[in-house]
């Protein structure tokens, strides 16, 4: 039998995996069942793919075999208490919610729903995503492979203990946020030094694309990689110094410490 798959929360992140998996053609718009507080969201996927759009999250979970919720994290209490009574026993819930954890949702749904964590990122829009799994005891190892296989179309996936997906929001879920950040003073940089803005973003993106296929592809470790940039006495180095002085690296470790312990407040450990 074809799975249907729901999706509750059609914002940023939501629209990211359901259109990430669509585009991949792994599985068509016609099983995907759809809902969003916000009838213009549902409105406009519709516009664009065959989904079901239905009138309520309940419906949604009647008609789910998996169930996605991508709501904000201070939303999803009211979305589970809402859907609780219409999931089936086999349906399996899947929240992307930073910081919620797999007891605060089994609080509400109940402790023998099958649930899976996961923290994806919004490249998954582009077949780029990197999401982590976490299951709860309920999920047997063939529904974890069928969500799995639903991430896998729209990038690379790991399974995690729940311990570790603090690191995997700072580094995977928060990270693109710093890597624009990234590309945007790379441009900067460029636009500083005489190129049009257009071609700036254009050369930052790409080498920041490319940089990371080739350590993905290569296996190598980024520090070799970076060492096969700089020539002896020549140009990368002194940037390279430059990032040292003003302490580059330990500035982007902060920044993934920082969403380790917001994540970690979130989720009452702190
Ligand atoms: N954005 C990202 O890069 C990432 C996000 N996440 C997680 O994904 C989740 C969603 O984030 P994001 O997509 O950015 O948020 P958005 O606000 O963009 O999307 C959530 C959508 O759900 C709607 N919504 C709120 N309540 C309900 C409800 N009861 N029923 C149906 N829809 C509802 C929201 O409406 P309204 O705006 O009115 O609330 C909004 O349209 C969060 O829990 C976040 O932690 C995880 C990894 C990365
Ligand atoms: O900023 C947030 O809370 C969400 C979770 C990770 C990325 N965006």
């Amino acid at each position: 039998m074809e799975q249907r798959i729901g999706f509750i929360g059609l914002g940023n992140m939501g629209c990211a995996i359901l259109q990430g998996i669509i585009a991949s053609q792994s599985v068509p718009a016609s099983q995907f069942y759809v809902y969003d507080i916000h009838p213009e969201n549902g409105e406009k996927l519709k516009a664009n793919y065959e989904v079901y759009v239905m009138e309520s999250a309940k419906e949604v979970a009647k008609e789910a075999d998996i169930v996605f919720i991508a709501v904000k994290p201070n939303n999803i209490n009211d979305v589970l208490s809402e859907i609780q009574k219409e999931l089936k026993k086999s349906t399996v819930v899947v929240s992307v919610a930073a910081g919620i954890t797999i007891k605060m949702i089994e609080a509400v749904i109940g402790y023998d729903q099958k649930i899976i964590r996961v923290m994806p990122n919004t490249p998954a829009l582009v077949n780029s995503a990197m999401c982590s799994l976490t299951p709860n005891t309920e999920v047997t190892p063939e529904e974890l492979l069928a969500v799995r296989a639903l991430l896998n179309c729209i990038g690379l996936t790991e399974v995690l203990p729940e311990y570790q997906v603090h690191s995997a929001t700072g580094v995977g879920g928060s990270g693109p946020a710093f890597v624009f950040m990234f590309i945007e003073a790379l441009a900067d940089g460029a636009v500083k030094g005489g190129m049009t803005r257009r071609q700036a973003y254009k050369f930052a993106a790409q080498t920041v694309m490319g940089s990371a296929k080739l350590m993905l592809e290569t296996g190598k470790h980024p520090g070799e990689l970076k060492d096969m940039v700089c020539s002896p006495g020549g140009i990368t180095i002194e940037g390279v110094q430059e990032l040292e002085q003003n302490t580059f690296r330990a500035a982007v470790m902060d920044a993934v410490e920082a969403c380790i312990n917001r994540s970690k407040q979130l989720s009452g450990e702190k």
